[in-house]
């Protein structure tokens, strides 16, 4: 596990060298894959990592998970409280769509509005502090597309792209993350309930054997294909056409 860990921070440091920035900043849920993250952050820049708390209508619990989280790791933080935001510009944009407002797509406007947001507020102040923006999406997310395209999709570096779910949790275990983080069910929180796979219809323990090539129930199978397929446009640099030559249609 050691050489694993050491291994995911040294690339870390080379990339945030090579980039010419102070330090790494992430957002703290008092989730799993964040406290992972900033688990990381903390072992290969003390002293110049920094998270940020950003509550939209996050629960009590998470809120003060993540909170213990940076305590923990003695990590500086920032505790940014969104929902106010978050409101005024649902708000807005629902005031000018009026009739045009679709009920039908509201859950995921509203949730996909918030992880923006979010992202927004971080990118603020990565270029604040010349800091580098650490993504927490994990292989499982990735392969499945489950995250926000630029929400929390959006990141300068991905430390965790190649462990899935159940790696994830090892690593944070053996890094000292706790176990009331440990032992939540993982969820967006961005509708109350919301859990990852209540949403996706699918266990990380299918998509992580799917993901070593395992056999796994049809049903898991093809929901996982589906979710890929769907989402491969996310994990692409968005296209633009070819230059124009005279006499192309
Ligand atoms: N074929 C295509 N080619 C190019 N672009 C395409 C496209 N199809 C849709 N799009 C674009 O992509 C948008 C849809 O993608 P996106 O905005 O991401 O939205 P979408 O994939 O519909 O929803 C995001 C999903 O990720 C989940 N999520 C979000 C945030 C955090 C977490 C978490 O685990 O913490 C999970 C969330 O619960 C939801 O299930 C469309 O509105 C459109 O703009
Ligand atoms: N309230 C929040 N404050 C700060 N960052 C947040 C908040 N909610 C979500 N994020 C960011 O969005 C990322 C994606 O959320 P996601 O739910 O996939 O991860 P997680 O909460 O860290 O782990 P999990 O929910 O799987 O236990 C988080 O890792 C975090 O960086
Ligand atoms: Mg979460």
């Amino acid at each position: 596990m050691e050489a694993r860990i050491n291994y995911i921070v040294n690339w870390m440091q080379d990339y945030v060298d090579d980039a010419g920035a102070d330090g790494v900043i992430v957002g703290v849920s008092g989730g799993i894959d964040s406290a992972l993250a900033a688990a990381l952050m903390q072992r290969g820049f003390p002293g110049r990592s920094l998270g940020v708390i950003m509550p939209i209508n996050q629960t009590v619990t998470d809120q003060a998970d993540a909170l213990d989280l940076v305590h923990t790791l003695d990590m500086p933080y920032y505790g940014i409280e969104l929902t106010e935001t978050y409101q005024t510009q649902i708000k807005t944009i629902q005031a000018q769509l009026q009739e045009q407002w679709n009920t039908e797509q509201e859950q995921l406007v509203r949730a996909n509005l918030q992880a923006r947001i979010r992202m927004g507020t971080l990118y603020a102040l990565a270029q604040n502090f010349n800091y580098l923006v650490v993504g927490t999406g994990n292989k499982a997310e990735t392969y499945t597309g489950y995250f926000t395209k630029y929400g929390d999709g959006a990141s300068d570096m991905e430390p965790l792209r190649n462990l899935t779910k159940k790696e994830v949790y090892q690593m944070s275990e053996y890094l000292g993350v706790s176990d009331a983080i440990l032992n939540k069910q993982p969820s967006a929180g961005l509708w109350e309930g919301q859990t990852d796979e209540k949403e996706m219809g699918v266990s990380y323990d299918h998509i992580d054997a799917f993901l070593r090539g395992e056999d796994i129930p049809n049903k898991s199978a093809d929901i996982i294909k589906s979710l890929h397929k769907r989402s491969a446009h996310k994990r692409e640099v968005p296209p633009g056409p070819m230059p124009y030559r005279k006499g192309d249609a």
